[in-house]
């Protein structure tokens, strides 16, 4: 039995990340509140699974979780594209009128800001997750609240489906990595024949051009860039730390590409070695 640690409770989209994800086998997933929560979680036992969302297609970058990997001792050895599509639900019998205030995870609500925008009567507070926003309203027969959740979430909190696919964008998907201790990293994770993807992290000296030599040489080596993205050195003002996902045919040439750009990259990290998920699940 693998067990999985989420952020969220049952319903929320990473529960239904770890059920798509290990789908062939038998998981019990361990429910937290908040990732920092989730990561040390995962610290505290190292036969533990971890999900976690890194980035969405409409409302970005989970940039603490980027921050709390590299943190982490953990390993990336897979990752999971999944659709996502949102639903307004609230108690049975309350319509939309009835509604003063909605209530989800922040990158939900982000992802449903036109909707909510045309809803201006309906004050927006965050919650800990999607599901939890649904469950919270069941149990405490919350009158005039709604929640941005999954379908699923709204049905198993028995809560009444005002609205479906109130996204900004039907193209909404999130991308989640799976994470591991690295010894649990090594047992259970991706064949070196499977590995065609890799994330990794560095900062660079302030010099000229610095960024588009390193881009240069991933090139030179066939190295194609999916991601990159920047986030502050926190006392350092005006630094930024780099993190880059890279797709490849050849692990050599992956290899060896690392090994080229390493004198002019400072504190480089692995975070993980993976195969790249060819399909989004919808
Ligand atoms: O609240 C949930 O249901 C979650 O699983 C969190 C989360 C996120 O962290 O982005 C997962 C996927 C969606 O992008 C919306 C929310």
């Amino acid at each position: 039995m693998k067990k999985i640690t989420i952020q969220g409770v049952a319903g929320c989209y990473h529960d239904a990340a770890a059920h798509l994800y290990f789908s062939e086998d038998d998981i019990q997933t361990i429910e937290c509140e908040t990732f920092p929560a989730m990561f040390e979680t995962l610290a505290t036992d190292a036969s533990l699974l971890g999900i976690v969302a890194i980035e969405n297609t409409i409302a970005g970058s989970l940039l603490q979780n980027h921050e709390l990997l590299r943190q982490s001792n953990l390993r990336i050895i897979g990752e999971l594209k999944l659709r996502i599509s949102h639903v307004l639900a609230a108690l049975p019998g309350q319509s939309i009128d009835d509604l003063s205030e909605v209530n989800s995870h922040p990158m939900a609500l982000m992802q449903c800001e036109q909707f909510l925008r045309r809803h201006p009567n309906l004050k927006i507070v965050e919650r800990l997750d999607t599901a939890g926003s649904a469950k919270e309203i069941a149990t405490d027969n919350l009158e005039g609240h709604a929640a941005v959740c999954g379908e699923y979430a709204a049905s198993l909190y028995g809560l009444n489906i005002l609205e479906k696919g109130i996204e900004t964008n039907k193209r909404n998907f999130t991308r989640f990595l799976i994470i591991a201790d690295p010894l649990l990293a090594s047992e259970i994770g991706p064949a070196e024949r499977d590995i065609d993807k890799a994330s990794i992290v560095f900062t660079l000296p302030h010099t000229h051009g610095a960024l588009s030599k390193v881009l240069t040489i991933l090139s030179f080596y066939d190295i194609n860039l999916s991601k990159i993205q920047s986030t502050p050195i926190v006392g350092r003002e005006w630094e930024y730390r780099f993190y880059v996902d890279v797709t490849f045919d050849s692990l050599v040439r992956y290899h060896q590409a690392i090994e080229a750009v390493r004198p002019l990259i400072k504190d480089l990290k692995i975070l993980g070695e993976y195969a790249e998920a060819k399909i989004t699940h919808a």
